[in-house]
């Protein structure tokens, strides 16, 4: 199984961004501790899904980034990414394990202990735990968790815990010390004046 990056690069498809643009930014600065996962609009065809995410696969391939593609397990299996990851209104965890096989990157969003513990069980290979703080990328969500909501999760499993929601450079100290392996974000990358610098950003405070 590949070793997983501590940052999370979740692809911004909303209208007017340019993900690939953000990704050619970011990958010289992060490298190997990147991991990218293509999230696409509900509206976009599964042809859309899948050629967004060759095109990742192919410009992450020479850095050792792993490329998940985040609801659509069959996309990840057609374009050769390296995994998925599924919350609560996709593909069970285990069908989702049956799906990508014993050696992928799965990710399942888990809010609190007990469901953090049954996705481990059920065979997550990392948490995407949150929504940490305000976000607006994302309508819907629950209440926000915080930094006490991250390490509650972080003190109950042993698989990597991948702080979302909000999460901003100045955040990434306190979600680290709440036991949080790497965070994972849209705006902070996607909507930055300078992405490449904005990773760098990220990336000191996920060293520490
Ligand atoms: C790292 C990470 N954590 C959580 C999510 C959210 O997944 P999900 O709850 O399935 O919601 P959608 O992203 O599908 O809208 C994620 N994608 N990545
Ligand atoms: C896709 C997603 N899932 C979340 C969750 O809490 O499950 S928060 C989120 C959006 C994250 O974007 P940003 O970094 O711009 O806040
Ligand atoms: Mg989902």
């Amino acid at each position: 199984m590949p070793s997983l990056g501590r940052l999370h690069l979740i692809t911004d498809t909303r209208p007017g961004r340019d993900p690939l643009a953000v990704l050619a930014a970011v990958l010289p600065v992060a490298r190997a501790e990147l991991v990218v996962q293509v999230r696409v609009a509900e509206t976009a065809t599964d042809r859309e899904a899948y050629d967004l995410t060759q095109r990742v696969v192919r410009l992450t391939a020479p850095y050792g980034v792993t490329c998940l593609v985040n609801d659509r397990l069959h996309v990840a299996l057609a374009a050769r990414a390296a995994g998925g990851h599924v919350g609560a209104d996709d593909l069970p965890v285990t069908a989702a394990r049956q799906v990508l096989g014993p050696t992928a990157v799965l990710g399942a969003t888990a809010r609190y202990p007990g469901t953090a513990v049954e996705a481990v069980s059920a065979g997550a290979t990392y948490l995407g735990v949150g929504p940490c703080y305000a976000t607006t990328t994302k309508s819907g969500l629950p209440p926000e968790i915080g930094a006490a909501g991250v390490q509650a999760v972080a003190e109950a499993v042993d698989v990597p815990v991948i702080a979302i929601g909000g999460v901003t450079a100045a955040a990434v100290p306190e979600l680290r010390a709440a036991g949080a392996y790497g965070v994972a974000v849209v705006g902070a990358l996607s909507a930055a004046a300078d992405p490449a610098r904005a990773a760098v950003e990220l990336l000191r405070g996920l060293s520490c």
